[in-house]
C-alpha cells in the first residue's frame, strides 16, 4: 500500500469533515432562530411534515454514492440534535426498551430525544395527556396480525391527537449467547413473533421447545442468562443484551410491517399530502352504511381504511374508524365530515397528519 497516497486521502477526508462540522453549526444557529420565532408564535417545536419534506427532498437530490438509508439516518440525527437546541423532547413509548415500538420511536425522533418506556398503551396516553411527555408512540396495526384494538379504543376517552404515523419493517433475528445453532434447546419470544417464524423454526429447530413471554425485548433479556436458549427479537434487543446473531431475518413472510402512531396534544398544520383519521358511531337504520360513505364519494375524497369495532357500552352497536386522504383544514374534507356528522350519534376527529403510507 502506498502510505503517502493513503495519508493524502485521509487529509482530504479531514478537510471535508471540518466543512461538514462548520455547516452543522451554521445550521444549528438557524434552527435556534427558528426556535425563537416559534416560541413567539406559540407554535409546536416538532413539525413532522417539515421533517418529512426535508427527507423527501434530500433523498430525491442525493446522487450517491452515499447510500439513501445513510442520508435518512444522518439527517434523522441532525434534526434530532437540532430540535434538542430548541426544546429537549420527551417521548413516551410502549416499552420495555428494545421493543419494536422503541425502534420505531428511535427512527422517528433520533437519539437526542429522551425516550421513556411505559408499561402499557394507556400509560403512554396518560403521560402525554398529563403533559409529562411531549409525544407518545404506540403500535396500531401489523400487516400480518391486523389492528391493535387497544390503541384504537384509547381514543374513545382521550382528547389526544394523532400527530404522525411511523411505518417500520419488522424483521426477526434469532439471537443467543454463543451464536451457535447447535447450542439451542429452546426458543423464547413474544407469541406473535414465534407465530411469524413458525415455518422457519419447524424446518431448522424442530426439537427446540418454544416459550412465550411478554415481549421480544424480555426474551432477549432472559436468553442473556441461558446458554441453551435463543430469542427471537430485533437486532437492537440483541445488541442491548450482548447477544450474537445465529440467523438474521427468520420470519416466514418477509413482508412484515407495523404501523405506529405518534400522539400529541395539537393537530399539525396542513402539509399538502395529509391523512385524517376519524371515529364515529351511526344510528342503526336501513341504508346507513351506504349513506355514511356518500359525503366522501360525492367529493371524490379517497378513503384509505375503514375498521369497525363493537362499542363497549352497548352490545351489537359498532364504532367505525375511518382514514381518508386530506387535512381537516381542506374545505372539502371539513364539508364531508360535517355531512357525515348528520348520521352520527358520535363523531370525533383523531387527527390530520402527514401521510406516510
Ligand atoms: O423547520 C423547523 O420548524 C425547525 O424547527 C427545524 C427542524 C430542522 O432541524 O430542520 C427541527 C425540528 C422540526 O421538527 C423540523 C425541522
Amino acid at each position: 500500500m502506498d502510505q503517502k497516497h493513503l495519508q493524502r486521502l485521509r487529509e482530504r477526508i479531514d478537510a471535508i469533515d471540518d466543512r461538514i462540522l462548520d455547516l452543522l453549526n451554521q445550521r444549528a444557529k438557524v434552527v435556534i432562530e427558528v426556535g425563537k420565532a416559534k416560541k413567539g408564535a406559540r407554535a409546536d417545536f416538532y413539525v413532522p411534515s417539515r421533517e418529512k419534506a426535508i427527507f423527501d427532498r434530500l433523498i430525491l437530490k442525493n446522487s450517491g454514492p452515499f447510500p439513501e438509508e445513510g442520508v435518512r439516518r444522518v439527517f434523522r440525527e441532525i434534526i434530532s440534535a437540532s430540535l434538542s437546541l430548541e426544546e429537549p423532547m420527551k417521548v413516551a413509548f410502549l416499552g420495555p426498551q428494545a421493543t419494536f415500538t422503541h425502534v420505531a420511536a428511535m427512527q422517528q425522533f433520533g437519539h437526542s430525544a429522551k425516550l421513556v418506556p411505559q408499561k402499557s398503551i394507556p400509560a403512554v396516553f396518560e403521560e402525554v395527556g398529563r403533559g409529562r411527555a411531549h409525544y407518545g408512540v404506540v403500535p396500531v396495526e401489523n400487516s400480518n396480525e391486523g389492528i391493535v384494538n387497544h390503541t384504537l379504543d384509547m381514543f374513545l376517552d382521550s382528547e389526544l391527537k394523532i400527530i404522525t404515523e411511523i411505518l417500520l419493517e419488522i424483521s426477526h433475528d434469532l439471537l443467543s449467547r454463543s451464536g451457535r445453532m447447535q447450542d439451542i434447546r429452546k426458543v423464547v419470544s413474544h407469541p406473535q413473533a414465534l407465530a411469524q417464524c413458525r415455518g422457519w423454526l419447524e424446518e431448522n429447530l424442530p426439537d427446540a421447545s418454544l416459550v412465550d413471554v411478554a415481549s421480544t425485548a424480555l426474551a432477549a433479556r432472559i436468553v442473556a442468562e441461558d446458554e441453551n436458549a435463543a430469542a427471537i427479537a430485533s437486532e437492537q434487543a440483541g445488541a442491548m443484551y450482548g447477544l450474537k446473531v445465529v440467523k438474521k431475518k427468520i420470519e416466514d413472510n418477509p413482508n412484515n410491517f407495523t404501523r405506529f402512531l405518534v400522539i400529541g396534544r395539537n393537530t399539525p398544520p396542513r402539509s399538502g399530502k395529509d391523512k385524517t383519521s376519524l371515529m364515529f358511531s351511526v344510528k342503526d337504520e336501513p341504508g346507513i352504511l351506504y349513506r355514511m360513505l356518500e359525503p366522501f364519494s360525492q367529493r371524490g375524497i379517497n378513503l384509505c381504511k375503514i375498521e369497525s369495532r363493537p362499542l363497549r357500552s352497548k352490545a351489537w352497536e359498532y364504532i367505525f374508524f375511518l382514514d381518508l386522504d386530506g387535512h381537516i383544514d381542506d374545505q372539502e374534507v371539513a364539508d364531508a365530515i360535517r355531512d357525515l356528522g348528520k348520521y352520527c350519534q358520535f363523531l370525533k376527529i383523531l387527527g390530520s397528519y402527514p401521510k406516510v403510507l
